[in-house]
């Protein structure tokens, strides 16, 4: 089994394997590069990009989510705004403060933080928010424009998936991608992101007889489906790109719980080209991108809608 914290070596004439692709790093970068969008926005405009954050109930993994977006929003210089709201909210009061948000000039991008406690109705809340505002791009209008093939704001966990795709592998036109999951966050968003890049795009759901026959066949293969170790090395491809989004908290030695993703990382790195590890692959890509959506959102409110 390959050590994943070993240096890697790459003998001449042996095709590479299980190259770790660091999301961290990468996401390190795209936040330097948003600091200095931000700096140039506000000599610009005289404004400083705002982030509304809403978080209804206490789950703990989202209250984590929430905090850490607060905090850097903060250290890219733009302004947070956090609504922490209990879980007996009624969704009509929700709905009201995503009104409010709506409203309110001083800020730019708005996300109600998933899940959502039982009883509320998720669609009815993404739609009321602002589509200009709507940096999660998970409302009607912009999965909309996404499948069109038109600018939008775009999901961010997909969108960190496809900056890392296409830094790792360039142009991904004619490649054989295949999306494990389809949830409205993940799965779907990203077959079309991949589908926009002239990738030929299937995806496998829970109702898919066979999902490793196609999923052999796939250059790049993005597993979403929350199922821990699900995809072993007889669903990869030799060579294949694998991005893993999957990310649950299972108990490890001695008391203590540990994170790991969709993949089985150590099988499967031995067969893949490049692997995103759990921690530390596409989770810090998610909240980059959001402030990256939070600009493009500011710039969408002072210089208009894209064409
Ligand atoms: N409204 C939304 N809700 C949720 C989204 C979303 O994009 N919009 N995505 C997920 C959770 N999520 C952001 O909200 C998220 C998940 C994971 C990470 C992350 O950085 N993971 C780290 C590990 C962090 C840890 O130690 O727990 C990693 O993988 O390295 C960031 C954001 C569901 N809800």
């Amino acid at each position: 089994m390959p050590d994943q914290t070993a240096p890697e070596t790459v003998t001449a004439g042996t095709p590479e394997r299980g190259r770790r692709i660091d999301g961290k790093a990468f996401a390190a970068g795209l936040r330097k590069q948003i600091a200095g969008d931000v700096v140039a926005f506000h000599e610009k405009h005289g404004i400083t990009p705002g982030l509304a954050v809403v978080l209804v109930g206490n789950d703990p993994a989202s209250e984590v989510y929430v905090r850490n977006k607060a905090l850097e929003t903060h250290r890219v210089g733009m302004r947070s705004f956090m609504h922490m709201l209990p879980e007996t909210t009624k969704e009509a009061e929700l709905l009201q403060l995503v009104d409010r948000l709506n409203a309110d000039p001083e800020i730019h991008g708005i996300l109600v933080q998933l899940p959502l406690p039982k009883g509320m109705d998720g669609r009815r809340i993404t739609n009321a928010i602002d589509p200009k505002k709507d940096v999660d791009g998970l409302g009607e209008v912009n999965a909309g424009r996404l499948s069109l093939g038109l600018p939008g704001l775009v999901p961010c966990t997909p969108l960190g998936c496809l900056m890392l795709l296409k830094s790792e592998l360039g142009n991904l036109r004619g490649l054989n991608a295949v999306v494990v999951g389809a949830s409205n966050l993940v799965g779907k968003p990203m077959a079309l992101l991949l589908l926009n890049e002239g990738c030929t795009v299937s995806v496998a759901h829970i109702d898919t007889v066979n999902p490793q026959a196609l999923t052999r066949m796939a250059d790049i293969l993005v597993v979403a489906t929350g199922v821990s170790g699900l995809v072993g090395r007889d669903w990869v491809k030799p060579g294949a790109t694998v991005i893993d989004v999957g990310i649950t908290r299972i108990p490890a030695s001695a008391g203590k719980t540990k994170l790991v993703g969709d993949v089985a990382f150590d099988e499967v790195a031995a067969v893949a080209g490049r692997i995103t590890p759990v921690p530390g692959g596409v989770g810090p890509m998610t909240i980059a991108c959001l402030l990256q959506n939070t600009v493009t959102a500011a710039r969408l409110s002072l210089e208009g809608a894209p064409d």
